[in-house]
């Protein structure tokens, strides 16, 4: 693409915690004239008229309304991700701005690490390599046990593209597979992965071995696990949640956890992330938690950016914006 040409696009900051990665700069700068938040402060009379995008890495820059009233020319922000739950869509689709998201980059990294979660889980593997280290130890204890997840039942709560990948995988493990969604597979997609699909999510979690959450965050799923959800579950079942902390009420799964109504807990979300250190999450034995990382993949990250720029450079062209989000 001629230099000229390539939409001027705000990020938030390029390198550091909340920055674009500085190994994604290349690619983005042939597609895309970058201008940075402090670029845009400085220049704000002139930038804010030509600035046409907004490429949003990990929430950041935010479109506040102040920020949105600053850019008349805006038309497209792209989301990395999949979650959009940080996003005022409304306020958003009010300046005649569109939303893309990057569903298709994030599902197998986010499956993958829902499989390694309940595997971890199901056969220990944290407190088996703390065992393994732990200067205390003095044998290997040979009624140290955990579960085979072959023959197990796995109730994915989400079947979207994430939940539909769980499934993907959990059938080479020859699981029993349940789902509840909003909107039932075709019947060709059940068969490919042998998933029965659950009308009542009550069933699924009286049924389950196995309990993975794979919704997106909504006002309709915050705290779609609760007290009662919990106690419906088989108090040798394990919870893993892999989509938003605030789908689970988390005082309700403390509790759960502590008092065995569950057996245990795999979260890659939590609320808030990280949790405060004197937590009582942290403290349960029966608890496995990762810092957010469905997506951390070298390889999803990149798709997500690839993702990105093509729904900017659609959207900037009047074209149909690729994963636009609608709300
Ligand atoms: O929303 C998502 O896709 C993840 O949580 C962030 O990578």
């Amino acid at each position: 693409m001629a230099k000229q040409d390539r939409p001027y696009t705000l990020i938030n900051v390029i390198g550091g915690p909340i920055g674009v990665y500085e190994d994604h700069v290349e690619f983005l700068e042939t597609h895309l004239k970058l201008i940075t938040m402090e670029e845009f402060l400085e220049n704000k009379q002139v930038l804010s008229q030509k600035i046409e995008a907004m490429y949003m890495w990990f929430k950041k820059p935010e479109a506040t309304r102040e920020l949105l009233q600053s850019l008349p020319n805006l038309k497209v922000i792209a989301n990395s991700g999949v979650g959009v739950d940080h996003l005022d869509l409304k306020l958003i689709s009010s300046f005649g701005v569109k939303v893309a998201n990057t569903p298709f980059a994030v599902a197998n990294p986010t499956a993958d690490l829902g499989i390694a979660l309940l595997m971890a889980s199901a056969r220990r593997i944290v407190e088996g390599y703390q065992i393994a280290l732990s200067p205390e130890t003095k044998y290997f204890e040979a009624d140290w046990l955990g579960e085979e997840i072959n023959g197990a039942t796995l109730g994915i709560i989400g079947m979207g593209h994430i939940g539909y990948k769980v499934a993907q995988r959990a059938k080479a493990f020859d699981m029993k597979i349940l789902y509840h969604n909003r909107k039932r597979r075709t019947v060709d997609e059940e068969q490919a992965v042998g998933a029965i699909y659950c009308q009542n999510k009550e069933d699924l979690l009286q049924q389950s071995d196995f309990v993975m959450l794979t919704v997106i965050l909504t006002p309709q799923t915050r705290n779609l696990i609760g007290k009662k959800e919990l106690e419906l579950m088989k108090p040798t079942a394990t919870l893993i949640n892999v989509c938003r902390g605030q789908v689970v009420d988390q005082d309700a799964l403390l509790n759960a956890l502590q008092n065995g109504v569950i057996k245990a807990a795999a979260l890659d979300v939590t609320y808030p992330e990280p949790l405060p250190r004197d937590h009582p999450l942290l403290k349960l034995k029966n608890i496995i938690i990762t810092p957010h990382i469905g997506s951390a993949t070298v390889k999803a990250r990149r798709l997500m950016m690839i993702s990105m720029v093509e729904s900017i450079l659609d959207g900037v062209n009047g074209l149909p914006v690729p994963n636009e989000v609608h709300g």
